[in-house]
């Protein structure tokens, strides 16, 4: 025993041992998966956290332009969750620059709106989430609807998800293809319904997405898979998209809502700022000097809080020599 430590020091130590040990259990792809472990667990951690609740919220209509209102998306928000959802369903929610337009605008919304932490992005009806872009409205240009000039407008979207400071979580049902595919892949979750679907298709379509299509969803299912995701434009299903990586849990479709508003209330009552930081961190890398300004705003808005960040503005606005010296030089 080392010195001065007493049983009851022992005993502390091993059960605080314990409980990080548990912390360290590795998640595993396929049946067990992190939200039904945690319910397995009877530690302090889950003793003080407890479980959160799995009803579905009363959503209510959000508008953040009443004078005009969204014809290709539903926009909802409940208890601090904002649901996004591309309302296409009778072409499988493809998207038209009109549908990209109204996500960018609820997007940034949710993004604003300080009592929204976590935002669930999903597609009308069990059929799909989403087939992509609508490739009646595809000219030489890219897409074109009420504009005279096409564009490539879902690039835009899928940056602004990227670098949205709040977890986007993608609630998949049936096929997320194409661009509806790269759309989850950007988003920082996906739950999948058992009926889900996941594959692209431009190579079929002569189409292909360059950019975060190809790097994100290497990133996520490894070179050889994304080769032959892209390559061969196969489906997969939602078992072996789980396999894959592609995913992060697959539920009955019944289920979906109700699991997915469950991962939203997990992430809501943790700290809103160590999240922030996670994200930003976990795409510095691969958003290059993007990410890396992304991840060091955060870095400006902590200092901002403090009293050494105030110290300097205050001394600005009253014309004095800021005093720094009671502030330490930390190792
Ligand atoms: C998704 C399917 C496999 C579903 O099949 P099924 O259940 O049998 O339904 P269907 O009968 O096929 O479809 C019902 C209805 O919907 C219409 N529809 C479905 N998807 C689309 C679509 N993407 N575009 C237009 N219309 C669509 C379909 O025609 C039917 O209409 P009816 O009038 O009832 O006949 C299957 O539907 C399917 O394979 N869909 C197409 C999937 C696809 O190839 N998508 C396009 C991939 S390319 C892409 O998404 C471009 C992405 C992009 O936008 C982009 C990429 C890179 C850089 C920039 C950009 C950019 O900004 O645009």
């Amino acid at each position: 025993m080392a010195v001065g430590m007493t049983d009851k020091d022992i005993e502390t130590i091993n059960r605080r041992m314990g409980s990080v040990s548990g912390h360290l259990i590795p998640a595993e792809y396929g049946s067990v998966t992190l939200s039904n472990c945690s319910s397995r667990m009877d530690d302090t951690y889950h003793r003080v956290h407890g479980e959160v609740p799995t009803y579905i919220p009363d959503w209510k209509l959000a508008l953040d332009d009443p004078a005009n209102p969204f014809t290709d998306i539903i926009y909802e928000k409940a208890e601090g969750i904002a649901k996004i959802t591309i309302n296409r369903p009778e072409r499988r929610n493809a998207f038209r620059p009109q549908t990209v337009k109204e996500l960018m605008r609820a997007f940034n919304d949710a993004r604003d709106d300080n009592s929204i932490g976590v935002v669930i992005f999903t597609g009308k009806g069990t059929k799909a989430f989403c087939s992509g872009g609508d490739q009646s409205f595809r000219g030489k240009e890219g897409y074109a609807d009420y504009d005279s000039f096409g564009r490539l407008n879902v690039l835009d979207l899928q940056v602004q998800i990227r670098r949205l400071p709040k977890p986007v979580i993608a609630m998949v049902a049936g096929y997320a293809v194409g661009g509806g595919h790269v759309l989850h892949m950007v988003c920082d979750l996906t739950i999948a319904a058992d009926n889900a679907v996941f594959g692209q298709t431009g190579p079929k379509v002569g189409s292909v997405d360059a950019g975060y299509g190809a790097s994100v969803m290497d990133r996520l299912v490894g070179p050889k898979r994304a080769r032959e995701m892209w390559f061969m434009a196969k489906f997969y299903n939602a078992t072996e998209a789980d396999k894959m990586g592609l995913v992060n849990t697959v539920v009955p479709l019944e289920k979906l809502e109700e699991e997915t508003v469950k991962w939203c209330r997990e992430i809501i009552r943790n700290s809103p700022m160590a999240i922030r930081v996670a994200k930003s961190a976990l795409n510095a890398v691969d958003d290059g000097h993007s990410g890396l300004q992304q991840m060091g705003g955060d870095a400006t808005l902590l200092f901002y809080g403090t009293e050494e960040g105030t110290e300097g503005k205050n001394a600005y606005l009253q014309r004095r020599k800021p005093d720094f010296s009671r502030f330490p030089r930390l190792p």
